[in-house]
């Protein structure tokens, strides 16, 4: 059944759409099965994406229609096809009237995945009008209060860094906490691993408390306050509030010093959200492991790795893993900076639509995945900034003089960019980033050919 009638309007103009602010848009890359039209399986797709089905049902009644997503932009050539949602299709919190991601999901990209008319679809960009921006939690907490806890200026207090406690799952509790207290001796930022939580050869019970207590004794050393990002991810709420408010209560004092890790998309939007609304004091540190199985590049369905981005800020993260940018060792390119910066800034554009934030706090941007100190210099040109938390696990645990070393040789990259100095020039004064150049030397090889040459043998010693 042909559908166009109801579900498309390509007489609606985006522009008054966005003034109008009563509905969500979506772009979507969309291609019809063999024999379907390009429009009519566009039309159905709205259909099954709001108030229709595969066929006309005499339940329907005008104000039903109202409630219509309408195709308003189709493009064949492109595959390109946007939907106007109006903002009532939305399911609402009985409790407190706000918006849930998991209703925008299911709507958006839910059943309109895997239509026996519909080759693929996936979703581009989306654009939320200020009425929505208004019902989603957004982020409690982000850079500023680590910035505040690290001493530093809240605005551009600059880059963290970072590492992921490595081996990803082996340590048992106290070579962990030994792990941990060595990179804090150089380093501010710490995480688990995701899939790292209540093994039984590393009981929470046993490990959060001696890693409080290598935070603590790093702390006493360095002069320098210290932050742990630990992972709560659970399938039960219950089981993850446990697990949250044990490790609040074994930091004591040093609580503000604590982020929780959710496997956010694995999790789902509701493990989100449920950190986020029981922890509101806590930096919700939400990791992506797995989002490659539809963002990736080669995925024709799902949604890409922006769309995943805004749902994070909208859901309230306080830091969110925007990839390496190419940089590092997962899929990524230099232009997924933008992916930083709309979830930083207040405007930004994205691939279809420009968004306003309308003063919802940022998310932090988290760079990791295979990163180390030689990579460093070359993202932060690209990103143009480097305020962000960097995690480099392989980095910090693989440089040759040991994880306090590999700490310093981060801070010494940042300091190289800040600077504006050549990094081979630089390695010579800087033993710590020199010595990255012995470490990775495959990288070495790559980003600065000639290496071997210009620092001489005494680095190498
Ligand atoms: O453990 C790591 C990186 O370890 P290492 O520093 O040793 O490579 C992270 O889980 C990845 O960054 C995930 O990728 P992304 O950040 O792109 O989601
Ligand atoms: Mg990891």
């Amino acid at each position: 059944m042909d559908q166009s009638s109801r579900y498309v309007d390509l007489t609606l103009r985006e522009e008054d759409l966005i003034a109008g602010g009563a509905h969500i848009l979506c772009a979507y890359r969309l291609k019809p099965k063999a024999g379907h039209g390009f429009l009519e399986s566009a039309a159905h797709f709205a259909a099954e994406s709001s108030t229709g089905t595969n066929v006309e049902v005499s339940t329907t009644d005008d104000f039903t229609k109202g409630v219509d997503a309408l195709v308003y932009f189709a493009d064949e050539d492109s595959e390109e096809v946007r939907i106007a949602f109006p903002l009532d299709l939305f399911d609402r919190n009985m409790t407190d009237g706000r918006m849930m991601m998991v209703s925008f999901l299911t709507l958006t990209i839910g059943n309109n995945q895997g239509m026996g008319d519909i080759e693929y679809a996936k979703m581009i960009d989306f654009s939320m009008p200020r009425a929505a921006i208004s019902l989603f939690d957004g982020p409690a907490v982000g850079l500023k209060e680590l910035w505040r806890v690290l001493g530093r200026p809240v605005e551009n207090g600059g880059y963290i860094a970072g590492t992921i406690i490595k081996p990803k799952l082996g340590l048992r509790p106290e070579p962990f906490a030994e792990a941990a207290y060595q990179f804090w001796l150089g380093g501010d930022f710490i995480k688990n691993d995701e899939p790292q939580g209540n093994q039984v050869f590393a009981p929470m019970r046993e490990t959060i408390p001696l890693v409080r207590d290598s935070m603590r004794r790093a702390m006493d050393e360095t002069g320098e306050a210290k932050l742990f990002s630990a992972n709560i991810t659970a399938d039960d709420h219950a089981e993850m509030l446990a697990r949250g408010e044990f490790i609040l209560e074994t930091f004591g004092p040093d609580a503000n010093k604590v982020a929780f890790l959710v496997d956010g998309y694995v999790g789902g939007p509701g493990m989100v959200t449920t950190a986020r609304r029981w922890f509101p004091n806590q930096f919700l540190h939400y990791h992506r492991a797995g989002h490659g199985a539809i963002t990736s590049r080669g995925s024709k369905r799902g949604y890409t790795a922006h769309v995943l981005a805004k749902m994070a800020r909208l859901q309230g993260s306080s830091g969110y893993h925007v990839g390496t940018m190419g940089y590092g060792k997962m899929e990524g390119a230099a232009d997924d900076r933008a992916i930083a910066y709309m979830i930083e800034r207040d405007a930004s554009d994205g691939p279809v639509y420009h968004q306003e934030w309308f003063g919802m706090r940022p998310t932090a941007p988290i760079v990791s995945g295979g990163m180390n100190a030689l990579r460093l210099p070359g993202l932060f040109a690209n990103l143009g900034h480097a305020n962000i938390i960097n995690t480099a696990g392989g980095g910090a645990y693989g440089h040759i003089d040991g994880p306090t070393a590999g700490a310093r040789s981060l801070k010494q990259a940042y300091a190289c960019w800040q600077a504006g100095a050549d990094p081979l020039d630089w390695a010579l004064e800087n033993r710590d980033f020199a010595r990255a150049f012995e470490s990775f030397p495959n990288d070495a090889d790559v980003i600065f050919p000639g290496w071997r040459e210009r620092l001489g043998p005494e680095t190498r010693a």
